[in-house]
């Protein structure tokens, strides 16, 4: 018999894509599901994609801690989730979709985020360097935000390669709605979001300092040589769509790829050696440069890079979808591992079109 899992924070949209995801797992079935203020209402009035969930009513956060799940996944707005953690009985799998847990670094988590900081768990992006056996390993792991994963995909095999400086990133990214969360906003409402495009948190986001954490690591494993500083300049921006995050990172060439010669066809290659077993991450063929669309609803991030001479710049462009490999994707691909299940059990490889 298969394992249960609750889910707390199941009225919005990462709880959503957790629902959706775990009715098609063939060994986790889904327990006790909570929400806030929603309390008591029906889950698939809520979310009506889910219409085999009529029936069954949001319970309260403490009602799904002592359900008996074997699995619980924490889909709670910022700074929530570890009051929640706390009441969690040991011996439970925990995995969280906020970013309580991400940083190593209090003072990176109180100039993010701000208030205390609730601690590290192991951090839960299994195509990371060592990472897959440590997420296997733990019993509390914090999911990757929507834009790190994203960015760090992106970057990490030319850094690890050192064939860019870490010191010169440049990113671009833009989101869709559901990326800030169901609750409303003036800002997000249909009529204001429709036709515009709009930069946001300019020069403040909160996941630079998770980016930036992640390359650190990787630039550690990577070529030998003085610990590398990375900074990152990342920018934001809201796109009018309800799920997708494209994100264009540029950076500058170390001075030895550039002496060598950095064709696109080399830096692609660099990404394509580097995800080769990669089941979640598609390096797109020659010439194909990745949309938001094809990502849609799959656990998949797309990939393609060049190199710009005139500009001396690598370029590589990532696509995924923030609610699947972005959230709840990466969450059940974590919650697999540690569960000792197939990694990609569950997770859709393929998207919706159109
Ligand atoms: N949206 C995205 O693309 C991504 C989200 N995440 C992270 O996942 C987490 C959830 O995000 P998202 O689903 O978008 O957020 P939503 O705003 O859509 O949902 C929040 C959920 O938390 C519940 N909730 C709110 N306050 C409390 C509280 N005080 N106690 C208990 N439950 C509470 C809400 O219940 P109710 O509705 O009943 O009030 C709802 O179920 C966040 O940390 C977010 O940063 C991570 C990656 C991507
Ligand atoms: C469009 C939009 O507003 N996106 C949010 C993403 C926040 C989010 O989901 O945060 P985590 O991934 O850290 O949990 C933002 O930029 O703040």
């Amino acid at each position: 018999m298969g394992m249960t899992a609750a889910v707390i924070g199941g009225s919005g949209y990462g709880g959503g894509e957790l629902l959706r995801l775990l009715l098609a797992h063939p060994e986790i079935e889904i327990g006790a599901v909570a929400a806030h203020t929603n309390v008591g209402e029906d889950i698939a009035d809520l979310h009506p994609h889910l219409p085999s969930l009529y029936g069954q009513t949001f319970v309260d956060t403490a009602a799904a801690v002592a359900s008996g799940a074997e699995v619980i996944f924490l889909a709670l707005p910022h700074g929530r989730s570890a009051e929640v953690a706390a009441t969690i009985p040991t011996g439970i799998k925990v995995v969280d979709l906020g970013a309580d847990f991400r940083l190593e670094s209090a003072e990176a988590w109180a100039k993010a985020y701000g208030g205390a900081h609730a601690g590290t768990w192991t951090y839960g992006m299994p195509e990371l360097p060592g990472a897959r056996a440590a997420i296997a390993a733990a019993e509390r792991v914090a999911a990757p935000g929507c834009y790190p994963t994203a960015v760090t995909l992106a970057y990490a095999p030319l850094v690890a390669a050192g064939v860019i400086d870490p010191s010169d990133l440049v990113t671009v990214a833009a989101s869709g709605t559901s990326g800030a969360g169901r609750a409303a906003k003036a800002s997000l409402l249909g009529s204001e979001v429709m036709g515009d495009v709009t930069a946001y948190k300019v020069g403040r986001h909160q996941h630079r300092p998770e980016i930036v954490q992640n390359l650190t690591k990787v630039a550690a494993t990577g070529v030998p040589g003085p610990a590398a500083t990375v900074r990152v300049s990342f920018t934001a921006s809201l796109a009018p769509m309800p799920r997708g995050i494209l994100a264009t990172c540029t950076a500058r060439p170390t001075g030895k790829a550039s002496t060598d010669g950095l064709g696109a066809d080399l830096v692609a290659g660099i990404l394509r050696a580097y995800y080769d077993d990669e089941p979640f991450v598609t390096v797109l063929p020659a010439g194909r440069w990745p949309r938001t669309s094809a990502t849609l609803g799959s656990n998949t991030v797309h990939l393609q890079a060049t190199y710009d001479e005139d500009a001396d710049r690598v370029v590589v462009v990532s696509a995924l979808d923030n609610l699947t490999k972005g959230a709840a994707g990466q969450a059940i691909q974590c919650a697999n591992l540690m569960l000792g299940l197939p990694e990609t059990m569950g997770l859709p490889l393929t998207g919706l079109a159109p």
